[in-house]
């Protein structure tokens, strides 16, 4: 068995997977593995396309197609409350852009449903909503909000004195008790099937360099000082903020998350979170 060419894994574009894929890339032959780096809402559509086999995406792009996809287990980019890089920054007071025009970030899905969701049934709002390429002054030039995620809402929140910042990890864990899942890992079905051991490669690489960053996130967040600026306390607080598991307590948060998504229509049907099992780990765990 096996697949008879290399295997396409999407890496997030952004600082927040840095932890799963930094160690991961060197124990992935690059003669058996290629990543693709691009931000989200490209992963997604590859993925959805069938163009990428395994790749980190948007939570709500998985539910979209969760029928064709399984999930690496205990992978995630989740937040317990504040995210710091899911951010609605405004000038404008708050009842205005309740009634006005927010723009979103054509990079997200998972960010921009949260936004509907709360939008919704948080504020109880119907404000019009746009999507926009991830610039605040253009955003904010078009729009009274913007969306921003990632790197780009990072570098944006260092420079938004006179702005509010509404955090979307923070506003929903105070309103729902929960956490939020951004990203899941998934691959697609047909490549389960047909290359288990690949997966399962990809999977304990993935996993062995989540354990590994987080005993010590030094390397990273000397590299993301160099790469992107700010402190050195700024991102060892970034990296402690996010959780990159995904179990019960994260499948908890997500869940509801999906159910809202589902109640407003944002979803077209329930979701059934399926995972992937790695039979080698329990061979060699006999
Ligand atoms: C924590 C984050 O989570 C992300 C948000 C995503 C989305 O909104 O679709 C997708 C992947 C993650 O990059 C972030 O972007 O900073």
């Amino acid at each position: 068995m096996g697949l008879n060419r290399p295997i396409t894994i999407g890496r997030i574009d952004y600082t927040n997977v840095w932890p799963i894929f930094h160690y991961a890339e060197d124990l992935l032959p690059a003669d058996r593995f290629v990543i693709d780096r691009r931000v989200p809402s490209a992963l997604n559509a590859a993925m959805q396309r069938g163009e990428i086999d395994i790749t980190s995406m948007s939570s709500y792009a998985y539910a979209q197609y969760a029928d064709h996809f399984l999930l690496l287990p205990d992978l995630s980019v989740s937040a317990k409350g504040r995210v710091n890089s899911i951010l609605l920054i405004t000038k404008e007071p708050m009842e205005k852009v309740l009634g006005g025009t927010i723009a979103m970030t054509s990079t997200s899905a998972t960010s921009i449903n949260l936004l509907k969701i709360l939008m919704s049934m948080y504020y109880q709002a119907s404000p019009a909503f746009i999507t926009m390429e991830p610039s605040l002054d253009q955003m904010l030039g078009s729009a009274d909000a913007a969306l921003l995620i990632g790197d780009t809402a990072i570098t944006a929140s260092w420079r938004s004195e006179g702005f509010t910042v509404i955090d979307l990890g923070e506003l929903w864990r105070n309103w729902t008790g929960c956490g939020m899942t951004f990203a899941l890992f998934a691959v697609r079905k047909e490549v389960a099937a047909a290359d288990p051991q690949a997966v399962s490669q990809v999977l304990q690489a993935l996993t062995a360099s989540k354990s590994r960053s987080l005993k010590d996130t030094g390397p990273l967040v000397h590299k993301a000082m160099a790469q992107l600026g700010g402190t050195e306390a700024y991102w060892r607080q970034y990296f402690q903020g996010l959780t990159y598991n995904f179990g019960t307590e994260e499948q908890r948060g997500l869940s509801l998350y999906f159910e809202y998504a589902r109640s407003l229509g944002l979803l077209d049907q329930d979701v059934r979170m399926e995972f992937f099992v790695d039979h080698t780990a329990l061979q060699v765990n006999e």
